[in-house]
C-alpha cells in the first residue's frame, strides 16, 4: 500500500489539472517573452554555499541536503534567485546591458508537515540584472500585473513595501540584533503592545517612537507613503519613500496604478532584499501568488556587482486561486481518438498520420470488444478529447463529444 503513496508535502498532478498547469505556464511564459526576457535553466541542486546563511534565503534547517560522491554537501534549491545570480555572474560577467532572464522550475523547502504546506512547488519567475533604475523596478511590477491578468485574474493586489525604509530607521535607532528582530516580528504581527514595550526606553527620540508605532498602520493607497514622509526626517527613510512615489508615477504611464497598494510594515522576507519588495494577493489562497523584490548586493556574493530585481509566481498557489474563483484555463481541444478493429489497422494508421500532418493530435487505440462505446466516450470527456472515430469494417462512426452528435461515414470519406 505504501508503494502507492507519496511522502508528506509532495503530490502527483495528472489529467486535466496537469494539462491546465502546463497551459498556464505556457501562457505566462509567452507574456514574459513579450517583455524581452530570455529563458534560462539552472540545476535542481547546487552546492550548499549557494544557499548558505550569508546569501539570506531560507534557514539551513529547512533545506533538503545530501552528499555527492566526493562528500560535498548539496542542496535541492529552495529558491531559484541565488542560482540565477550564480549563473549570471558566471556567464554574463562583462555584459554592459541589463540582463533579462526568465525561468520555470520546482523549488524544495523542508518545512514542518503539520502546516500542510507543499514542500515542492513550481515557480515561474524573471530577474532583471544590472539595472538599478526606477524603470527596472516598475517594469518588474508591471510584469507581475501582466502575468496575473494573463492568468485570468481580475481581483488582485500587488502590495509594495520598502526594505530600506525600515533599515534606515533601525540604523538611526541603533538597536542590537535581537531587539531589531523582535521589533520586526512585532510590526509584522501588528502587535502594538510588543512595539510599545521595545520603545519604552526613555532616551528614545519621540519622532522614531511615533513612526515605529504607526508602522503597523502604514498600509493602503499611495497616501500612506506621503503620511510616512510627514512622520520622519531620516534621510534614508525619505529616499526609500520617494522611490515608491516614483515607481507609482511610472506605473501610471502603463495605466496599472490601480493594481497596487503599499505596505510599509512588510518586513518578513528573504534577507537578500535591499529596496522595494512586493507580494501579490488574491482571493482563494492565503499565501502570496507572487513574491519578489530588489536585491542589489546578492550578485556581488558571486563576484558580479550588479543591482538587480526580480519575482517568482508560485504556480500552485495561482492554480488554487483560479480554481476557487472558478476561472477556467482554456485548453485547446483538438485531439481525435481513433478506435479501430484489427482488420482496419492499416487504414487507421494511415488516417492518423494524415491528421497529425495537418496538426491534429491523434490518440490511436486498438478496439477492445469488451468495452462498450460509452467507455470510450467517458474517457474522451475526461481527457478533453474533441471527437472519436470508431473504425469497424470500413464503417466509421464519428462522435462529437461536446455536441453529442453521431455521424456514420465510410473510410473513403475520411481518407480522401
Ligand atoms: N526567489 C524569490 C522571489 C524573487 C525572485 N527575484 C527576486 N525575488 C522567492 O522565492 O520568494
Amino acid at each position: 500500500m505504501k508503494l502507492l503513496h507519496t511522502p508528506e508535502g509532495v503530490r502527483d498532478i495528472y489529467n486535466g489539472e496537469c494539462e491546465k498547469k502546463n497551459k498556464l505556464q505556457e501562457n505566462l511564459h509567452n507574456t514574459l517573452k513579450k517583455y524581452g526576457y530570455h529563458p534560462i535553466q539552472t540545476p535542481t541542486f547546487e552546492f550548499f554555499d549557494v544557499f548558505n546563511h550569508e546569501v539570506g534565503t531560507i534557514p539551513s534547517k529547512d533545506l533538503f541536503k545530501f552528499f555527492d560522491r566526493e562528500g560535498n554537501t548539496l542542496v535541492l534549491r529552495p529558491d531559484i534567485t541565488p542560482s540565477i545570480a550564480r549563473a549570471a555572474s558566471k556567464y554574463f560577467m562583462d555584459e554592459k546591458i541589463p540582463i533579462r532572464l526568465s525561468y520555470m522550475g520546482n523549488t524544495f523547502i523542508n518545512n514542518s508537515s503539520y502546516q500542510g504546506r507543499l514542500k515542492e512547488s513550481t515557480q515561474l519567475g524573471a530577474e532583471l540584472i544590472g539595472d538599478s533604475s526606477v524603470d527596472a523596478d516598475t517594469e518588474i511590477i508591471v510584469l507581475v500585473i501582466e502575468l496575473l491578468l494573463t492568468a485570468g485574474l481580475k481581483d488582485f493586489q500587488v502590495s509594495i513595501g520598502q526594505v530600506d525604509f525600515f533599515k534606515s530607521l533601525i540604523k538611526e535607532a541603533n538597536f542590537d540584533e535581537e531587539t531589531e528582530e523582535n521589533l520586526r516580528e512585532y510590526i509584522t504581527n501588528k502587535n502594538i503592545f510588543g512595539v510599545e514595550e521595545i520603545l519604552s526606553i526613555p532616551e528614545f527620540s519621540s519622532e522614531l517612537k511615533e513612526i515605529f508605532l504607526k508602522m503597523t498602520h502604514l498600509f493602503g493607497s499611495i497616501e500612506v507613503v506621503s503620511e510616512a514622509k510627514r512622520l520622519t526626517t531620516n534621510e534614508g527613510a525619505i529616499n526609500a519613500l520617494q522611490r515608491l512615489e516614483k515607481i507609482y508615477e511610472v506605473l501610471s504611464f502603463y495605466g496599472f496604478e490601480q493594481y497596487v497598494s503599499f505596505d510599509l510594515s512588510m518586513l518578513n522576507s528573504y534577507q537578500y532584499y535591499t529596496g522595494v519588495i512586493f507580494r501579490a494577493f488574491t482571493f482563494g489562497t492565503g499565501d502570496a501568488v507572487v513574491k519578489g523584490g530588489r536585491y542589489d548586493q546578492l550578485m556581488a556574493r558571486f563576484g558580479k556587482n550588479s543591482p538587480s530585481i526580480g519575482f517568482a509566481v508560485v504556480i500552485d498557489q495561482l492554480m488554487n486561486a483560479l480554481a476557487r474563483q472558478k476561472i477556467d484555463i482554456p485548453i485547446e481541444k483538438n485531439t481525435t481518438l481513433i478506435v479501430y478493429t484489427e482488420n482496419m489497422r492499416q487504414n487507421a494508421i494511415h488516417l492518423a498520420m494524415n491528421l497529425r500532418k495537418k496538426s491534429c493530435n491523434v490518440e490511436l487505440i486498438l478496439m477492445d470488444y469488451n468495452n462498450e462505446t460509452d467507455i470510450y466516450e467517458d474517457y474522451a470527456l475526461k481527457n478533453h478529447i474533441q471527437e472519436i472515430l470508431i473504425i469497424n469494417n470500413n464503417k466509421v462512426k464519428k462522435i462529437n463529444i461536446e455536441e453529442k452528435h453521431i455521424q456514420e461515414l465510410t473510410m473513403e470519406d475520411l481518407l480522401y
